[in-house]
């Protein structure tokens, strides 16, 4: 079961350390890896990630980084000192902004002698649908532009891309088995879809290839968190 566990990341969407605390100790075993985003990290900082490494799970510090090379190389090795599993930078802020990161983060966690954290880059939101991408006007398809941000993700040295699960067996062509995928926008059949738009169920996104599945209120906000958790699990194991 570990090797199914530590490909399930639950997301942290809540504001308080008091419903940090409640969630951990109500998953316990049944969850190894959980997701910090800006929600938490911007409310409580710091702590949710103390708590989170003597809980002794691991971490995705998701905030998405975007800004000039310099700004998001700087902001990255602020995170690598942090000592997370895994960062985040926005895959449209370009080759030379993704290369600085990740020029910047090993030479940061060499200096610490400390284990790199992955670096991995956003491509195109789960949430966003055909309606909302034709108003940005790209002249690209969602999956085009998923495959070309991940081929130049992979090529400035990143270890991997956010995307939806129906676009994994396409990275997966184009970037090779080893090259991580991370696949939000994950629905058991029947959940309720919230504003994600891009979905599929966790045994399709494990058989489309995502490497790992970021599951927030499907398990967060069920009656028994759980329950929900282990029911995923069991599904991803089968898969
Ligand atoms: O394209 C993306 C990138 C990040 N996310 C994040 O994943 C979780 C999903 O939560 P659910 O409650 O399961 O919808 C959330 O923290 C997002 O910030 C994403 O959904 N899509």
């Amino acid at each position: 079961m570990d090797q199914v566990r530590n490909r399930l990341i639950v997301a942290l969407d809540v504001a308080t350390m008091a419903e940090v605390r409640q969630l951990v100790e109500t998953l316990g075993d049944a969850v190894s890896y959980y997701k910090v985003g800006m929600q938490l990290f911007y409310s409580v900082g710091m702590e949710c990630l103390t708590f989170l490494r003597e809980a002794g799970k691991d971490v995705f510090l998701d905030l998405k980084m975007h800004d000039i090379p310099n700004t998001v190389a700087q902001g990255a090795a602020s995170l690598t000192r942090l000592g997370v599993a895994m960062i985040n930078v926005q895959a449209s802020g370009g080759p030379a902004m993704m290369r600085a990161a990740v020029e910047k983060v090993a030479e940061t966690a060499a200096s610490l002698e400390i284990p790199r954290p992955k670096l991995i880059a956003v491509t195109v939101l789960t949430s966003m649908d055909q309606a909302e991408w034709a108003s940005l006007r790209s002249a690209a398809s969602i999956p085009d532009q998923v495959v070309h941000l991940a081929r130049m993700a992979k090529e400035a040295g990143l270890d991997g891309v956010v995307a939806s699960p129906q676009e994994a067996e396409l990275i997966r062509e184009a970037c090779g088995k080893d090259f991580s995928i991370i696949t939000p926008g994950v629905r058991p059949q029947g959940a309720a879809l919230n504003d994600q738009s891009r979905v599929a169920t966790p045994a399709d996104a494990l058989k489309a290839g995502a490497h790992y599945l970021v599951v927030g209120r499907p398990i967060t906000a069920a009656r028994d968190p759980r329950e929900a958790a282990l029911a995923i699990l069991e599904e991803m194991r089968k898969a």
